[in-house]
Parts: C-alpha cells; sequence; structure tokens
C-alpha cells in the first residue's frame, strides 16, 4: 500500500466512507459466492432498488446469476443394487414413484432420495433395445459427410448417442440448463439410468395450443433460452433440438433446456456440419437441401429458437404441411406469415423474421439477439455479458471463508476485490513469473 493511501485511511472521512462501502460491496460479493443451495444462488428477477447498481452488477442481479461455485460432478455408479419394496422399487438409493415422462429413448419417472430427502427425474433406457435399434434411427439418419464427431455418431448405434449425451451434460453447469446428478449404469443390468435434476412444471408449452404466452411472458422464457444458448455455444455444443418440449419450467419460474440427444460437440469457433437432425418442423432450411455442402451449427439453433419463439406466441410452428416433402419445401421457400391474431409488436415480428431468416449467413446471430430492442426492452433489462454467467468460480468452500477473514486491513481489501473481480482465489499481486516458475524480475507490479 502506498503512503498516500495509508495517509488518506487515517485522515480523509470521505476515503473511510469509501472503504466501509467497498466492505460491504465486499461482503456481498463473499455472500453471492457461498452457496447457499450447494453451488448456486436462488433467481430472482426482481431489482434491487436501494442502490445504485452499475449496469454489469445490474444485468446479473436481474437476472439472478452471480458468480457461483462449479456444481458437485455427476456421480457414476457401476453398481446397482434393486429391489422391490411394498409400494416401489428401489435402486441403490432412489425408490422409484410415477412416471412423469416418456421419451423415445424410455421412460422418466419420479425417484425419492433417501439420502439427500430430495425428488429427482430418472430417465430409464433399455440398452438392449437400443442396441436392437441400431440402423433405425429415432431422428432423420444423417447424410455422408467426412469424418469427425459429426460421422462417428452417424455410423455408431443409439445407445452411443445416449453415451454421447451423457458425456455432454456431464460438463454443463448453467441455470437454465437441466442438470444430470447421477448414471447408474451397471454392466450386469439392462437399464441405464440417469438421474436429473427435477424440474417439476415439465415443458414450457405444448404444441399446438389455443391458448400460447402473452408476449411479456414469451419474453420472460425466451431470455431464458438465449443464456442456456449462450452458455452451451460458449461450451461448444450444438444442441440441434431446441423446441417448447424440450424446453422444461422450473419451480423457480425459469426455463432448463434438456434433451441432448442429438447435439453435436465441435471445435474452434463454430461447428461445420452437414447432416440434418432433430425435429422436422424446427429444422433449418440449409439442412434440408440436396446439396452437399456445410453449414453453421450456431446458426440452426438460431433458426430453431426463431421457430420455437413463434410457437410461444402463436401456439404453433410457423410452417406446417401434412406431408413431410410439403415441410420441407415451405421451410426453405415460404415467408413467415403472422396470423391476424394475436397482433403482436413490430419488434417481436423484426426479431422472428431476423431470426427466421432463410440464409444462414444474414440470420441474427445470438450476441445481436442479446442487443435487439425487443429482448432488451428499448434497454431497459439487459442481459448479462457471456463471461458474466457462462463462467464458474472453481474454488473451494474454505477458500472463500479464508478470503473473507481477510477483510479488516485495507491491503487485504485490494486483494479481496481484486480477486472477486478476477474470480480467481489466487493472489493477483503475485508475480506471475513466480507461478510459472520464472525470475522475479517480471514487469508492471504496481503494488
Ligand atoms: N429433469 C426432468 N424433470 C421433469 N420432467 C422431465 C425431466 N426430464 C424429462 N422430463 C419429462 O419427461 C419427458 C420425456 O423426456 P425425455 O428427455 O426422455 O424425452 P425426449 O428425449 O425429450 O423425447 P423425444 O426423444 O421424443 O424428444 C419430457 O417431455 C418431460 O415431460
Amino acid at each position: 500500500m502506498s503512503a498516500d493511501k495509508a495517509n488518506r485511511l487515517d485522515l480523509d472521512p470521505d476515503y473511510n466512507a469509501e472503504l466501509a462501502d467497498m466492505v460491504a460491496a465486499m461482503n456481498v460479493a463473499a455472500n453471492r459466492l457461498t452457496p447457499s443451495n450447494g453451488y448456486r444462488t436462488t433467481p430472482h428477477r426482481l431489482s434491487l432498488s436501494d442502490r445504485k447498481l452499475s449496469l454489469q452488477e445490474r444485468s446479473s442481479y436481474q437476472n439472478g446469476i452471480t458468480p457461483r461455485i462449479a456444481r458437485r460432478p455427476t456421480i457414476e455408479s457401476k453398481r446397482v443394487s434393486i429391489s422391490d419394496g411394498d409400494d416401489c422399487v428401489q435402486l441403490n438409493q432412489y425408490k422409484l414413484k410415477s412416471q412423469i415422462g416418456k421419451g423415445s429413448y424410455g421412460v422418466v419417472k419420479l425417484a425419492y432420495n433417501e439420502d439427500d430427502d430430495q425428488y429427482y427425474a430418472m430417465k430409464l433406457v433399455s440398452k438392449k433395445k437400443l442396441m436392437k435399434q441400431y440402423g433405425f434411427p429415432r431422428r432423420r439418419p444423417s447424410r455422408e459427410s467426412n469424418g469427425s464427431q459429426e460421422n462417428l455418431l452417424k455410423h455408431s448405434g443409439l445407445l452411443d448417442r445416449v453415451y454421447q449425451e451423457i458425456a455432454i451434460l456431464k460438463k454443463l453447469d448453467h441455470l437454465n440448463v437441466v442438470n444430470l446428478v447421477e448414471v447408474l449404469d451397471d454392466p450386469a443390468e439392462d437399464n441405464l439410468h440417469m438421474v436429473f435434476e427435477l424440474v417439476p412444471k415439465g415443458p414450457v408449452m405444448e404444441i399446438p395450443t389455443d391458448s400460447p404466452l402473452t408476449e411479456e411472458m414469451a419474453r420472460f422464457y425466451f431470455r431464458d433460452v438465449i443464456l442456456g444458448i449462450e452458455y452451451l455455444h460458449y461450451q461448444k455444443i450444438i444442441h440441434r433440438d431446441i423446441k417448447p418440449s424440450n424446453l422444461l419450467l422450473g419451480d423457480d419460474g425459469h426455463i432448463k433446456i434438456a434433451d441432448f440427444g442429438v447435439s453435436n460437440v465441435f471445435e474452434g469457433n463454430d461447428a461445420l456440419l452437414s447432416d440434418s437432425a432433430g425435429t422436422p418442423a424446427f429444422m433449418a432450411p440449409e439442412t434440408l437441401t440436396d446439396q452437399d455442402h456445410r453449414f453453421s451449427g450456431k446458426a440452426l439453433d438460431i433458426w430453431a429458437m426463431g421457430v420455437t419463439l413463434f410457437c410461444f406466441i402463436f401456439g404453433r410452428c410457423p410452417f406446417h404441411d401434412e406431408y413431410i416433402l410439403g415441410l420441407h419445401e415451405k421451410i426453405r421457400t415460404a415467408p413467415v406469415e403472422f396470423p391476424d391474431m394475436p397482433v403482436i409488436s413490430d419488434g417481436l415480428k423484426d426479431l422472428i423474421i431476423r431470426m427466421l431468416d432463410k440464409v444462414p449467413e444474414t440470420r441474427i446471430t445470438l450476441p445481436e439477439i442479446k442487443l435487439h430492442p425487443w429482448v432488451m426492452l428499448d434497454g431497459t433489462d439487459l442481459l448479462p455479458l457471456e463471461e458474466e454467467h457462462c463462467t464458474v468460480v472453481e474454488v473451494t468452500e474454505e477458500e472463500v471463508q479464508n478470503s473473507v477473514k481477510l477483510v479488516p486491513s485495507l491491503s487485504a481489501v485490494i486483494l479481496v476485490k481484486s480477486m472477486l473481480r478476477k474470480r480467481s482465489f489466487s493472489n493477483p499481486f503475485e508475480y506471475p513469473s513466480r507461478r510459472q516458475g520464472r525470475s522475479m524480475s517480471a514487469p508492471g507490479l504496481t503494488v
């Protein structure tokens, strides 16, 4: 600490007040880092009106997204003990209850975990059944393409698809993406069990429906989808099956993206794909041509988000036809037509049209969507920056506690504040060269 700063601390009441504010702000930040429910704070959208917030703080608070500690890794259990109880089947610590959903791979059941007294959603998949279905994929088969993960998956069976889905889910950790808690996969058993956090309200909407969402609700949910997809793209994953039935609604009123059964993992800035996958009415036009060409993966998710937003508002898809070839033709060539009712704002129309741009190169991008006036309510309701919600703080509880104990001295205040800003609990004033094992005479140290 410089002598100048030390003198100001003793003599200047304004500076002391500023310091008190800093410590208070640090305590707020430290509390946010301390997990209340394991690893994340409860989302809330109420504004913190009592003090002025910076733009970034405000956007983070309003979306309930704060620096958070990484979630517990997915548990993998290779031994499964199955017993028949009085009223239900028990798998290890889980008591299986009623069926809550059905997908094309298997059923989803409510499961009570005796260890932590919580309910989960358990997906049961028959490995034998999936292996038998090899060659008869549930979704459209891929067209020829060169090597890579895309090609590998194309030639693998449905069971490999499930293992790929598990591999993807294991690395995901975001408020708007469903969380895979445990995988029970005993080689001696036919069933593979995927235990998810329970997203109690199920799909955000069924389509078609005569009671779609209001524009306000659609915006609220769509903003969650934006953040979820931004996170997936940041993690180099193209979802490829965004649609209302894969958007589950939590008790907190927020959307969680589910179903990674046809997702692609990519390297670099974007996936270059050539196959068609997903749900026909949500497929982008560039995937439906006979020409052998490659297209951007991110732009496919944007198209599907556009179809989804249309569904939110009108309760049905923008392109529909009795026959699959007719549907493809409409997706490729027909303009988007908005029904007369409900009447929607020009801003929403503009966004849908730009997402459903048939030309992937000119289609609106995710960063542009985040800045669209309809999404951010003409600049009054900003979304958090990518780095604000896509990264997690990899620290232990002990490190958090220790950092808070450092508060009393001004140098510690500056130190911890800097740590919180950098979301790192290593000493930011330590010579970078020391950590890297190089010379101590690195330039640029200013404290
Ligand atoms: N974590 C969860 N919490 C609550 N319900 C869930 C959860 N996961 C799935 N479900 C319910 O189970 C249904 C089937 O989910 P699942 O992921 O097995 O199917 P799917 O793969 O999306 O189906 P499809 O293959 O037909 O698209 C969902 O539509 C939902 O209603």
